[in-house]
């Protein structure tokens, strides 16, 4: 009897596992390339280092490209893709660059494994090459991305997050790409390098009678947003770029963390992260400990790198990045 019940068992438990093997969807892998390219993650890291060290504003560029490629759609590099209406051309997107260091990747990869590698995989290779060229961690990521075909302008706006959001609109967003309120407070160090231009936190003062700005926000350092003022009159021009970390604005460090402590943070979308008791905690901890945060950022940059991937059949491998393939 007991034999018989442990057969049943055992076929039982051999087709579930058939079952779930087989609706599981094939995902990303390390050595995707191990056979076809190996030289694929050497062959973009050249490329992120000799034009970061040609025009070093290049890693917060790469950095910030897979995160607006990954909240739409995925990441598929449909933030690459040119035309009219296209993800580019939503204001959320003006400012995002560092593409043709892509392309200057892909072409260098399409001589050596034509038709091989995405577009999408050559973003999230590339931010992470910026991060450790800047003095963050290095870090493995699986590949096998394939490329989009859908790029569309007003898909950008519900899925990227704006200054202006409250921790509960964050968390939420955060949420429906299945990245942790944990996750937030990690990928927000990312504002530990790069530029930000003066009409992204103009929100944060107001212009009186005579013309001038006056610092309405009183979450903010008064010290710090007098030297914003400065930087940022009323009169700016619009090519204008602040530091987002003020005081270690070229490295990777945990120095975003320090800065949301002293209320030196240009977004209010940092600020509100100290007034929530679980999210001030975290910066907290990172704050003090470097390890800790970059520990932390190579789990929560895997699964940044993970949303919404396309695998197997699903879109295409792109000949170049701005366009489909056809
Ligand atoms: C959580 C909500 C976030 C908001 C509201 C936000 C907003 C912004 C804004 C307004 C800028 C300035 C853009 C400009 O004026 O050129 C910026 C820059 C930047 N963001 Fe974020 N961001 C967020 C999260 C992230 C995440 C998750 C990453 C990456 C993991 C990231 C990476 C960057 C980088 C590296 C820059 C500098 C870009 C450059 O130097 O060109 N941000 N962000
Ligand atoms: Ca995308
Ligand atoms: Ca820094």
């Amino acid at each position: 009897m007991e034999t018989r019940k442990s057969v049943f068992l055992s076929i039982a438990v051999s087709y579930f596992c058939i079952f779930y093997v087989s609706s599981v969807k094939a995902s990303l892998s390390f050595d995707f390339y191990e056979a076809s390219c190996p030289q694929v993650e050497l062959i973009i890291r050249n490329a992120v280092s000799s034009s970061s060290s040609d025009d070093p504003s290049i890693p917060g560029k790469l950095l910030r490209m897979v995160f607006h490629d990954c909240f739409v759609e995925g990441c598929d590099a449909s933030l690459m893709l040119q035309g009219n209406n296209t993800e580019q051309s939503d204001p959320g997107n003006r400012s995002v660059g560092g593409f043709s260091v892509i392309e200057s990747a892909k072409r260098v990869l399409e001589v050596f494994c034509p038709g091989t590698v995405s577009c999408a995989d050559i973003i999230a290779l590339a931010a992470r090459d910026a991060v450790e060229i800047a003095g963050g961690p290095r870090i493995r990521i699986p590949l096998g991305r394939r490329d989009g075909m859908v790029s569309i302008a007003s898909n950008v706006r519900p899925n990227i997050v704006d200054t202006s959001f409250t921790m509960d609109e964050m968390v939420k967003l955060f949420a429906t790409k299945g990245l942790s309120l944990l996750d937030l407070v990690i990928l927000s160090g990312a504002h530990t390098i790069g530029t930000a231009h003066c009409n992204t936190f103009r929100g944060r003062f107001q212009q009186d009678a005579q013309g001038n700005l006056k610092l309405i926000d009183q979450t903010l350092d008064t010290n710090y947003a007098n030297q914003l003022m400065k930087r940022c009159p009323v009169n700016a021009q619009p090519f204008v770029t602040v530091n987002i970390d003020p005081e270690t604005s070229m490295l990777f460090d945990n120095q975003y963390y320090r800065n949301v402590l002293a209320h030196r943070v240009l977004f209010q979308s940092d600020s509100v992260l100290l007034s929530d008791n679980k999210t001030r905690q975290i910066v907290e901890d990172f704050a003090n400990d470097r390890k800790l945060f970059f520990d932390n950022w190579a789990v929560a940059f895997v699964k940044l790198t993970s949303v919404g991937v396309k695998t197997d059949e699903e879109g295409e491998i792109r000949r170049t990045c701005a366009a489909t393939n056809v």
